[in-house]
């Protein structure tokens, strides 16, 4: 029997992790891996291009909803969520869980605050799931000390993209380290058993804790958004009816600056590949391409999200104008080539254990 004809109230759980760190990926395999359960999900983006909730939102219809601009621990307050809420716990929707990602740079107790303040009788906190990337973790924690504290507070870390590293254990147990109790898992991909997450509401005690941290008592990085990670962070949103051409794109992003850490996308090649757009995603130093079919219908168009600290907007906004393809309705035959290095064949192919 589903939790609701059970008339159980529906868990809702928090995914955080910081940019990049495979959030969506988790999400689209529980999506496609949750057994007979329903997820609803709600997607906040950064950028103003809802990226995130195009990568989901093919998989769900109307069991998605986004949130749009900015960060959720900022941008809304439970009120506005509980309308979101609402609309995913109606009975009519049937769905047993529902699974909030934040953006790559919410607070992550600001949001586990407001699904406790939530006055939905329908639903109740359901833990928080901190995603980390394996590869970037002692580099994101030498930026930001902060992602130890939001570790502290999870319930389920899932210690993602474990097949870039060569020194897993080392990264396991540092996390195990900086964990209160909460279950530490490695993966690849976001492929952990769905049963971690939909199991994983954290014990009463937890509850309350948190409810008490959260709901009563504010510490200066609570009440201080400026210490929210977000505050040194600038999003651009870029978007264009103009095919993109590869290889000037090729060469602004090997020159992207270092404070530049993180892009996602699709991108519009025009007639260097008519049938396929172009997913990007750039993390860090790491860049990948992901052909993939043109959904039917969709307008062909590239559309940019850039997130970094000290970037110069204008000024990317500029290089990725430059990038436009001059009308030339002909590819030539290499042009492509500087984009396919950063094509892999499949996830499988890095994936060994998959
Ligand atoms: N090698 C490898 N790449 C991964 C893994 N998980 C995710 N990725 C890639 O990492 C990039 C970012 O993944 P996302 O799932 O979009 O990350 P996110 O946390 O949702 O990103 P933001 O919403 O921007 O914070 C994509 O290129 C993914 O394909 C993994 O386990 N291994």
């Amino acid at each position: 029997m589903s939790e609701r004809s059970s008339g159980r109230q529906i868990p809702v759980v928090v995914l955080a992790g910081f940019l990049g760190s495979g959030k969506t990926t988790l999400l689209n395999h529980l999506l496609h891996r949750s057994g007979g359960s329903r997820i609803g999900a709600v997607v906040n983006d950064f950028g103003a291009i809802e990226i995130d909730a195009m990568a989901v939102a093919g998989a769900l219809g109307d069991s998605t909803v986004s949130l749009g601009n900015g960060c959720l621990c900022c941008a809304v307050d439970s009120s506005e969520l509980d309308v979101y809420l609402e609309r995913l716990a109606r009975p009519s929707a049937g769905i047993d869980v529902i699974v909030i990602e934040a953006s790559g740079l919410a607070e992550p107790q600001e949001l586990v605050r407001m699904v406790l303040a939530s006055e939905h009788p329908g639903i109740v906190y359901g833990g928080l799931v901190e995603v980390v990337d394996a590869a970037e973790f002692d580099d994101t924690r030498a930026r930001h000390p902060q992602i130890d504290r939001h570790l502290a507070l999870a319930d389920l870390v899932v210690v993602n993209k474990i097949d870039r590293v060569t020194d897993a254990a080392r990264v396991l147990g540092l996390v195990r380290s900086l964990v209160d109790r909460a279950a530490v898992v490695p993966a690849s991909y976001g492929r952990v058993d769905p049963a971690f997450l939909f199991d994983c509401r954290p014990g009463e005690e937890r509850i309350g804790q948190l409810s008490f941290d959260d709901l009563h008592r504010h510490d200066d990085a609570e009440d201080d958004h400026t210490a929210h990670l977000h505050a040194a962070y600038d999003s651009l949103s870029f978007a264009s009816a103009r095919p993109t051409d590869p290889r000037r794109l090729i060469r602004f992003l090997d020159s992207r600056p270092a404070g530049l850490y993180r892009i996602k996308g699709y991108v519009d090649f025009g007639p260097y590949d008519v049938r396929n757009r172009y997913a990007v995603h750039a993390v860090g130093r790491f860049l990948r391409f992901y052909p993939e079919p043109w959904p039917a219908g969709a307008e062909r168009r590239t559309q940019l999200v850039l997130i970094g600290a000290g970037i110069d907007a204008a000024a990317l906004r500029a290089e990725l104008e430059a990038c436009g393809n001059d009308g030339a309705p002909h590819a030539d035959e290499d042009g492509m080539w500087g984009v396919l290095r950063y094509v892999q064949e499949t996830e499988e192919a890095e994936d060994p254990a998959a």
